[in-house]
């Protein structure tokens, strides 16, 4: 994956509420890079121009232009750090609340949004599935854990155009019976957007509508695969997706050498639409799929539903 930062990463031969918000630095934040397999590429970049607490009332020196009278910058459950009108306030909400949950043969297990004080256990395991998937050394298992922090810190700030879902699970009692409960693992994440707002700067070929909602990032912890819980945090990004999002079509990207996600997007009906070209091996890059999938009409709330208390 290739890797604009200043540090060159075409490493890749492939490619509760009223929390208080400080953001650290108060700076323009604007970096590009990418890793293979997990899409970290750009947010955009714009300004956090006041160590305000995200909940309070008070104006700011320098607010960014005028929000509609209706804006909030307070009471912002994931702490994006950011003016909120009262649309995107409700859809956080409605992030902060939505939990999805399957029992599995092992087991049982629940996806739901990344609370702030996870971002490090997400961070842990995104470094080694990269790590992974690039085969780099265990020396860089440093700065992958810096870029996938900023990475996902940035990508926090577009919250509730996107989110990044964790998933748990809890193995079944080894005797059935046994009345000491299994201890609750995180075992995976994925990372869903909802719409333009919240997609990437710059997103890998073959590119696709920048409108449409999009999942990447995916990893399930080595120890817990071959037990469903990649395909429910599909599912529970599907689900999602339909309730936050008015578009049904859903891309994401998939290397060519990756069998086992591919053969999951396979069989959960997500379609070739595109191959990269050969060429894009000149770049050090793996050749990717762009995969899309038209999601079934459902009755959850869409978009419009959700911003309703805005009239
Ligand atoms: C859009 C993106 O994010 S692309 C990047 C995807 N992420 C990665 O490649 C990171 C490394 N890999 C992983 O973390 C995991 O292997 C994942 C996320 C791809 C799959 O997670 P798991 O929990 O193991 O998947 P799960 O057990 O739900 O399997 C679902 C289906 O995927 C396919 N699959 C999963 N693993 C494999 C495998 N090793 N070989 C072949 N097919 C596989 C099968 O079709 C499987 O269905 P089945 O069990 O009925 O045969």
């Amino acid at each position: 994956m290739a890797a604009t930062l200043s540090l060159s990463l075409s490493l890749d031969p492939q490619t509760h509420h009223h929390h208080r918000f400080f953001f650290p630095n108060h700076h323009t934040r604007h970096f590009a890079y990418s890793l293979p397999n997990f899409h970290i590429y750009p947010s955009q970049s714009f300004k956090i121009s006041s160590s305000t607490p995200s909940h309070s009332h008070s104006s700011t020196t320098s607010p960014p232009p005028p929000p509609p009278i209706s804006s909030l910058y307070l009471d912002d459950p994931f702490r994006t750090g950011r003016f909120l009108t009262n649309d995107e306030l409700d859809r956080l909400r409605f992030l902060e609340s939505f939990v999805y949950s399957e029992d599995l043969k092992s087991g049982s297990m629940w996806v739901r949004v990344m609370r702030p004080d996870e971002t490090d256990t997400t961070v842990a395991l995104l470094a080694e599935s990269f790590a992974e998937s690039m085969m780099l050394p265990p020396g860089y298992a440093g700065l992958l854990r810096f870029l996938i922090k900023k990475y996902l810190l940035e990508r926090r700030t577009l919250m509730p155009h996107m989110a990044t879902l964790l998933g748990f699970y809890r193995e079944n009692a080894p005797n059935q019976g046994e009345q000491q409960e299994q201890q609750v693992k995180f075992a995976g994440t994925v990372e869903v957007c909802f719409d333009q707002r919240g997609a990437n700067t710059s997103m890998p070929s073959p590119l696709p509508p920048r409108n449409s909602p999009y999942i990447c990032n995916m990893a399930v912890h080595k120890s817990l695969r071959r037990r469903g819980l990649g395909w429910h945090l599909l599912k529970a990004s599907e689900e999602l997706i339909s309730q936050m999002s008015s578009s049904r079509e859903v891309y994401l990207h998939c290397r060519m050498i990756d069998e086992a996600p591919f053969s999951m997007y396979e069989k959960a009906n997500y379609k070739v639409v595109k191959t990269d070209s050969i060429l894009v091996l000149l770049m050090l890059q793996r050749r990717k799929h762009l995969m899309c999938k038209k999601l079934p009409l459902s009755n959850m709330p869409s978009e419009t539903d959700l911003s309703g208390s805005d009239e």
